[in-house]
């Protein structure tokens, strides 16, 4: 794997990371595997408050590792504060993980369960600091929520986005994406899980606060079909390699403690 080509191949895929980022081997990657059981029941965890309805959506694109919907981040119009944060985090994107056809690609298992796919919703601390790019390296910086998929029935809110999925098929493709509001990505129970870990994918900082939710939401296997439209490669590249189980698998506990919200 040389220079920052990683990706989730046999040669460049997460057992091969830590050659150029050596925080793979670190004491708080994520993501892991979370054992309900083990996890301390904190009373003192409050609820989490997402407050998503003046977000602002940009764009949609392929970035050659996942699709990507960013957000206007220069105000506090969309944060989740509460749970085990101590100040607003401010929403930047959102993006998923998945398998291959009829596997799962969660990154966070459950006493070993992997679930069809994971959404990421990626905060940052914007009172204590200026740029996301300065909260991602710091170990207080960055708030990832974690959402489950499981196949069931459609997913009433995911065909806006998996209905644009065909505009964004090649790495480096982007095109606008305006007024999704990604609380109709949210299931019913906001219970959660909470612990402190990293980014899943290079640069891997060990910057992130993760929530995630015990409640998985469902989507058809027509819908995850889409995200395997996708490709890993550019327009301009000879290969074409589908976008599929872009997914890190769980890491070393290292003694971290696991909290769950009651
Ligand atoms: N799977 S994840 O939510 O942990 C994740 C991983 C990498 C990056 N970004 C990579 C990066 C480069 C410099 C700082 O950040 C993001 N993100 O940006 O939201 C999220
Ligand atoms: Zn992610």
């Amino acid at each position: 794997m040389t220079g920052n080509q990683w990706g989730y191949g046999k040669e460049d895929g997460p057992s091969a990371w830590h050659r150029s980022y050596p925080v793979a081997k670190g004491s708080r990657q994520s993501p892991i595997d979370i054992i309900p059981e083990q996890a301390f029941h904190d009373n003192s965890l409050g609820p989490i408050i997402a407050n998503y309805d003046h977000c602002t959506s940009i764009n949609i694109s392929n970035n050659g590792h996942s699709v990507v919907v960013e957000f206007v981040d220069s105000d506090n119009r969309s944060v989740i504060q509460g749970g085990p944060l101590d100040n607003p985090y401010r929403l930047k994107q959102f993006h998923f993980h998945w398998g291959g056809k009829g596997c799962d690609g969660s990154e966070h298992t459950v006493a070993g369960y992997s679930y069809a796919s994971e959404l990421h919703l990626v905060h940052w601390n914007a009172v204590k600091y200026k740029t996301f790019a300065e909260a991602a390296t710091a170990p207080d910086g960055l708030a990832v929520l974690g959402i489950f998929l499981k196949t069931g029935d459609d997913h009433r809110w995911l065909h806006t986005i998996t209905d644009a999925l065909y505009m964004v098929k090649y790495k480096g493709s982007v095109t606008d994406f305006r007024g999704f509001n990604p609380k109709c990505l949210l299931p019913s129970s906001l219970h959660y899980w909470t612990y402190l870990g990293s980014l899943t994918t290079p640069p891997l900082h060990e910057s992130v606060v993760w929530i995630v939710l015990k409640q998985p939401i469902v989507v058809s296997d027509k819908q995850m079909g889409k995200f395997r439209t996708l490709l890993f490669t550019g327009e301009e590249e000879e290969e074409r390699i589908r976008m599929e189980n872009n997914f890190r698998p769980p890491q070393p506990l290292q003694g971290r403690k696991v909290r769950s919200s009651n």
